[in-house]
């Protein structure tokens, strides 16, 4: 199970073991059915975009070494993946439901599968995925844990989700580098009092002190996050009738208008673009200079992910969040977060986050001390085995993860003062 921050290359951390697992065992004897095909290894990822994403990289990574890398994911049409599928198969990247679908058609078979990824696995167990994934990783074909081998990634990890989780590992590490659900200190973090009826024109003065500075078009592109779909085609409309062009990405458009948008806005054709929570994981769009929150999340760690669209692979980044009195839960872990990263937290903020704990059950963060990530079998009323167990490959030689000391910060995310972190 591994946490590490926004942009901070996630993908290539489990790309390259299995590419290079995979090239070992090449030549491994797969069975034959008619038409089923026997990948060795399967990368879960929660939207049909950030597979495709991975996909690329994947592909890129793999260059010349004879490793096939498929994608599948729903909303696109299934007879071209499965050819895509009988030209063959080593990694399979797939969103979980057209996964499912092609296990039930026998169309895979995850007999051989000996490296198993999933990507942000807190959004898709959140996203309500569980029963796909239950039923891919334990009551398909699968190898139990031991066979193969399972990694969990993502930048937050709330703990319901580690418990279930952890039912698809065996024995495992827990390996956080940074503070587990905390952003990276290159993200310049504002918060403004706006209220509701404000944010239209507030939103406005932000993209016109943009253009009068210059930043703005295909260098500096703009996401911004609404609640709901319709929302995010009402400010794109209007944005569109005051000059801004614009796009948007959500659950309601078409998988192929999803893909036109992304294209749209990558190329700066339209350097902003609305978009829903779909794309708050996992992106990697080059030259995001701007993450405005108009409406917040009701979730923390749902805030990280999204300005985590900006600021990744060393480059900065500024998010803007528009803050009133519907986010009040959200106070204290703004506040918490924002310090816990260096910036500065306006009073008025502050003075919210100290008042009654407004019933933010959900916003407990789920890295809110000095080391932050925390492994939930750390907490006593977990009781599974010893905990020497849980922690085995763990000890001070873990500098040899070769994270560079000013770099990410942090390290193992433990707190607690039996366990060596590698930066204590
Ligand atoms: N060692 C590296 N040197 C330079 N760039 C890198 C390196 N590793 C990754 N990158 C680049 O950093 C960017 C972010 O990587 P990636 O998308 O894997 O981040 P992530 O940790 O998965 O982020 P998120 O939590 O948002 O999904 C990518 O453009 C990737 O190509």
């Amino acid at each position: 199970m591994a946490c590490a921050q926004t942009g901070s290359g996630k993908t290539a951390a489990f790309c390259f073991p299995i590419i290079s697992g995979i090239m070992r065992e090449q030549y491994v004897q797969r069975p034959r059915g008619a038409r089923t095909v026997y990948p060795l290894a399967l990368i879960l990822a929660p939207t049909r975009e950030l597979s495709s994403q991975i996909h690329d990289e994947a592909k890129k990574f793999s260059y010349q070494t004879g490793v096939k890398v498929v994608v599948a994911y729903g909303g696109a049409p299934i007879n071209q993946q499965l050819r895509e599928l009988e030209r063959g198969v080593d990694i399979l990247v797939a969103t979980p439901g057209r996964l499912v679908d092609l296990l039930e058609r026998a169309r895979v078979s995850l007999q051989m599968i000996r490296y198993l990824a999933l990507d942000e696995a807190d959004r898709m167990l959140d996203m309500g995925f569980e029963p796909q994934i239950r039923k891919i990783v334990q009551q398909m074909d699968m190898p139990p844990p031991g066979v193969r081998q399972t990694m969990l990634f993502s930048a937050t990890f709330p703990k319901e989700i580690q418990k279930l989780a952890s039912d698809f590992l065996a024995n495992y590490v827990f390996l956080a580098v940074g503070r587990v659900g905390s952003s990276t200190d290159l993200i310049v973090q504002r918060v403004e009092y706006v209220h509701e009826s404000d944010k239209r024109s507030h939103l406005m003065d932000l993209l016109h002190a943009q253009v009068a500075n210059g930043v703005h078009g295909k260098q500096s592109l703009t996401l911004v996050f609404v609640e709901t779909k319709k929302g995010a085609d009402a400010l794109e409309h209007w944005l569109y009738m005051n000059g801004f062009p614009a796009t948007t990405i959500h659950g309601d458009r078409t998988q192929q208008e999803r893909e036109l948008a992304l294209r749209s806005f990558k190329s700066g054709k339209t350097p902003i673009l609305v978009a829903t929570d779909v794309a708050a994981r996992g992106l990697d769009i080059p030259h995001v200079a701007h993450v405005v929150n108009f409406d917040l999340p009701n979730d923390i760690d749902d805030y990280v992910h999204r300005i985590g669209r900006t600021g990744r692979a060393g480059k900065s980044g500024l998010a803007t969040a528009f803050f009133n009195e519907n986010n009040l839960s959200l106070a204290r872990p703004l506040a918490e977060l924002m310090q816990e990263s260096n910036q500065e937290v306006p009073a008025w903020l502050t003075r919210y986050a100290s008042r009654a704990n407004y019933g933010g059950g959900k916003n407990k963060r789920s890295g809110g001390n000095r080391f932050g990530g925390r492994d939930f079998r750390r907490d006593g009323s977990f009781t599974r085995g010893t905990s020497n167990d849980f922690y085995s490959g763990v000890n001070s030689s873990s500098n040899a993860y070769g994270v560079p000391g000013g770099g990410y910060g942090g390290g193992y995310g433990y707190s607690n003062p039996g366990v060596t972190s590698a930066w204590d």
